[in-house]
């Protein structure tokens, strides 16, 4: 299936500015970029990357057979419309699946689960009502992302008559956007991973304390 990864390049991330610096956001942000597109190569999948800017594949540390099955696309148009543009628009089109570049715990078996769902559409929705994954085999259905997109999403499948799964995944449910996150990234980050190692070069580690972990940076609390 052709699996849409929609990336802004220019400021990303902007909502872990109080723990990360703009080269250390951008940095982490291609890594996790990195993770997903590698995840979604072992799944069996080709993954088409959507930038609001240019992007030096080359330079996010891929396996070289990952590096060749993805392709690249600048559309600096907003979320919602780029992706719109990609969606199936006529009955005979291959279905589309769209994976946020911030599933930073992605696995090739946790993507499969999504992409091999039966409905129309299948989302995988993320904490807070967010939409972080969904496929699309229905020519109607459109997104809308941002706010409570998962609800929204619903009432989209509904309205254009397309059958909804719903894909009950702690991995697919888990975008990194709130410095909180950064633990999830560190307790669940798998060894190959890039994003738990730029975490970790940048001097991040997990510290247990009253029974809570945080993500904790040159002996500060940083992210709890
Ligand atoms: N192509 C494209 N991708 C986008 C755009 N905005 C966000 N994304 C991507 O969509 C996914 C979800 O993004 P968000 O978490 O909502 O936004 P973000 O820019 O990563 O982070 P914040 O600045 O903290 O909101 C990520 O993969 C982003 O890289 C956009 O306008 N165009
Ligand atoms: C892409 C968007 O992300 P959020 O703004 O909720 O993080 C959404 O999931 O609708």
């Amino acid at each position: 299936m052709r699996v849409v990864v929609p990336f802004a390049a220019e400021t990303p991330k902007t909502r872990l500015e109080s723990v990360l610096s703009p080269a250390e956001r951008s940095q982490f942000a291609r890594a996790m970029l990195a993770d997903v597109l590698r995840a979604i190569v072992r799944a069996g999948h080709e993954p088409a990357v959507v930038s609001t800017a240019p992007l030096d594949l080359g330079a996010l540390e891929m396996p070289g057979e990952v590096a060749a099955a993805t392709s690249l696309t600048v559309d600096d148009r907003p979320l919602t419309e780029a992706v719109n543009a990609r969606l199936p628009a006529d009955a005979g089109d291959d279905p589309v699946a769209v994976v946020m570049a911030d599933l930073a715990l992605a696995t090739p078996d946790a993507l499969e689960e999504l992409l091999t769902a039966g409905a129309d559409v299948a989302i995988a929705p993320g904490r807070g009502g967010g939409t972080n994954a969904l496929a699309v085999d229905h020519p109607d259905f459109r997104v809308d992302y941002h706010g409570l997109s998962y609800l929204d999403h619903r009432g989209i499948a509904r309205e254009v008559g397309a059958t909804l799964e719903a894909v009950d995944s702690f991995r697919l449910g888990t975008d990194i956007d709130e410095p909180a996150d950064l633990v999830e990234v560190l307790v669940h980050g798998r060894e190959s991973d890039r994003a738990p190692a730029v975490l970790r070069e940048f001097g991040f580690e997990l510290e247990r304390r009253d029974g809570r972990v945080a993500a904790v940076r040159d002996g500060g609390p940083t992210a709890e």
